[in-house]
């Protein structure tokens, strides 16, 4: 059986790694790793955002030899024409050195949310404050929020989850 790390205790994203492999009928165990992303911890580009992901991924590869498969998952904003999105990247990252990355769908933000982010603060913070809720971040995320349910963070990971696992049959390692 292979063993996948993922590089994040962050329950959101995975379920979206536990869903992969259930809707996959994959046999795999599931490790998770509070490595560090690398970037900052509110990331504001889609490079960075991207790159924490990639950077996770190769850091749990580190964290144990036994792991066979490294997942990353990491949000942030995007601006866009001087509008500000919430994007998501994701990363795998297996022992022969291929590392694959992916971006998920972009959802813009309410300025109040946009504002509270140019200021210096986390999405995750303003988030609970906008929805009146806890820990967005580890539930449906702003993105469910946002779609009043329609599309979880969990969900948005799990569709970029499946292009990275796809990418992989596809380069077949
Ligand atoms: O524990 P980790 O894996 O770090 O998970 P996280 O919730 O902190 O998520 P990220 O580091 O990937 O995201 C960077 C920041 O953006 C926030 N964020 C990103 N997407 C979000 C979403 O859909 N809902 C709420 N916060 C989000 C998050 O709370 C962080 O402040
Ligand atoms: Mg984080």
């Amino acid at each position: 059986m292979i063993i996948i790390g993922v590089g994040t205790k962050n329950p959101a994203k995975i379920d979206a790694v536990r869903q992969l492999l259930q809707e996959g009928s994959i046999d795999a165990e599931v490790r998770s790793f509070d490595v560090p992303s690398g970037v900052s911890a509110m990331p504001m580009s889609d490079l960075e955002t991207r790159q924490g992901a990639i950077n996770r991924a190769k850091a749990v590869l580190g964290q144990n030899p036994e792991i066979n498969f490294g997942i990353g998952m990491e949000g942030g904003v995007s601006d866009i024409g001087g509008e500000m999105y919430l994007c998501n990247w994701a990363a795998g990252a297996n022992r022969d050195g291929r590392v694959i990355s992916a971006g998920g769908a972009r959802i813009l933000l309410p300025e109040v949310l946009a504002e509270g982010i140019r200021s210096g603060n986390e999405l995750g913070d303003i988030a609970d404050a906008y929805a009146d809720q806890k820990d967005v971040s580890t539930h449906g995320g702003t993105i469910g929020i946002l779609t009043e349910g329609r599309i979880t963070r969990t969900e948005m990971f799990l569709h970029i989850l499946k292009l990275i696992e796809g990418m992989y049959a596809h380069c077949k390692n």
